[in-house]
């Protein structure tokens, strides 16, 4: 059982509520705040009830260009907030447990990102991540400690997975709410689709094949890099720029295993026509007309398998949509994104997960999900029946 914010007296005590902020930074500033925007639910909630709230949060991974301080997360979680909202330069030293010990009843203090510290960014089972030192080092400044970080859930680190040997734990709203949503999926009406785009082409065919082993989806289709690795797999000459692009982004293996998955499942659909740029503009090449002089890559979906993926997607119970169709970031290669995520709109349900999923359903506009997820490889982990330690320490 995961006791939620129900359960919690919160008048006077100081929580340590570990969120998921991790968000596109540039030049120092968030480019997206929509992760910050997802939690304020639970940390209006805390703060309304009197709580004393320390947050831990994540931002990029060592080294990455987007590793940065949790400043300018703290000074949007102010304005987002009707509480105020510090931020301390410090995790889990004397000066950061101070600064909790001075929080004031509806105060919240940003501590900063617990992967400027290396064990941070190593994986843990829950007694060994308990004896960390940001762990050790943090505990006795708080009462308890709520995990509201769903998007960071797949990873067994200190702050995701160590303080529930020694607190009270609690869900935060946002991980009830994917909980809820994502692993239920067996309850949700049928037919079931899965639509599987953008890059991660490994997860992906990791993710078709456990659906369709568990009966989980009655269709899966495929599009964007995923799609082409399909279309790869099952011979279609789609010219060398396609080719190139698969092998650099490591994915040539990848072509053996999705021609295995079409090998046993009929289930799986590839597209019929792909669009390449030509003469700078859009030019669609159908698969069964090849092999065609191409010598661009194809960066999206055609029309004639936006209309035939349409009428599934329009048709399911449920549909699940995860990674873009195309390159959607480029107006011209937006049409396969945009034409299949509307139609799931009009699908008696619709769930939509992933960093860039959620990023281009705002860019594109689209509206009339029924959820969509915070969460990229944690929802992925979940749909695919795997246990996430973060929720695991909560039991
Ligand atoms: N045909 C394609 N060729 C190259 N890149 C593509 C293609 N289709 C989609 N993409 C890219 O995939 C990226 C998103 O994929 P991914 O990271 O798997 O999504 P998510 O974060 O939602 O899981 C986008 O940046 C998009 O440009
Ligand atoms: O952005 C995240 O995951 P996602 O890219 O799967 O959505 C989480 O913050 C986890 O970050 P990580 O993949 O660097 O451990």
């Amino acid at each position: 059982m995961i006791r939620t914010l129900d359960d919690l007296d919160a008048e006077g005590v100081a929580v340590g509520v570990r969120i998921d902020i991790n968000s596109p930074v540039s030049g120092g500033e968030l480019a997206d705040d929509a992760r910050l925007r997802a939690h304020v639910d639970t940390l209006a909630e805390l703060l309304d009830r009197g709580a004393r709230v320390a947050i831990l949060a994540h931002q990029g991974r060592p080294g990455g260009d987007d590793f940065a301080r949790l400043a300018a997360h703290a000074d949007r979680l102010d304005e987002l907030l009707d509480h105020p909202v510090d931020y301390c330069d410090a995790t889990f030293s004397s000066a950061a447990r101070d600064r909790v010990a001075a929080l004031d009843v509806g105060e919240a203090v940003v501590l900063e990102n617990t992967r400027f510290y290396a064990e941070e960014y190593m994986e843990f089972d829950p007694e060994r991540a308990a004896n960390t030192h940001l762990v050790e080092g943090l505990a006795p400044a708080l009462d308890v400690y709520l995990n509201d970080a769903f998007a960071a859930a797949h990873r067994s680190q200190p702050s995701l997975v160590g303080f529930p040997t020694r607190l009270p734990s609690y869900a935060g709203r946002v991980m009830e709410r994917e909980l809820d949503v994502l692993g239920a999926i067996e309850e949700t009406p049928t037919p079931r689709v899965y639509v599987l785009g953008g890059a991660k082409v490994g997860d992906s065919i990791g993710v078709a094949r456990s659906v369709l082993e568990r009966d989980l989806a009655d269709t899966v289709l495929t599009a964007g890099v995923v799609g082409n690795v399909c279309l790869l797999a099952g011979g279609a000459e789609l010219g060398n720029a396609t080719a190139e692009f698969v092998y650099d982004a490591g994915y040539w293996d990848e072509i053996d295993r999705a021609g295995d998955l079409l090998d046993a499942h009929d289930e799986i659909t590839v597209p019929e026509d792909v669009a390449v740029e030509r003469d700078g503009a859009r030019h669609e090449v159908s698969v069964a007309d090849l092999p065609a002089e191409i010598d661009a890559p194809a960066k999206d979906v055609g029309s004639r398998t936006i209309a035939a993926y349409g009428e599934v997607i329009e048709n399911a119970g449920t549909v699940i949509l995860n990674g873009p169709a195309g390159v959607f970031e480029e107006e011209a290669f937006a049409e396969g994104t945009r034409g299949l995520y509307e139609a799931a709109t009009r699908a008696e349900q619709s769930i939509v997960g992933g960093g860039d999923t959620a990023a281009a359903v705002r860019r594109l506009g689209i509206e009339g999900f029924d959820h969509i997820s915070t969460g990229g490889g944690a929802a992925l982990t979940l749909l695919t029946g795997d246990a996430l330690p973060a929720v695991e320490a909560l039991r």
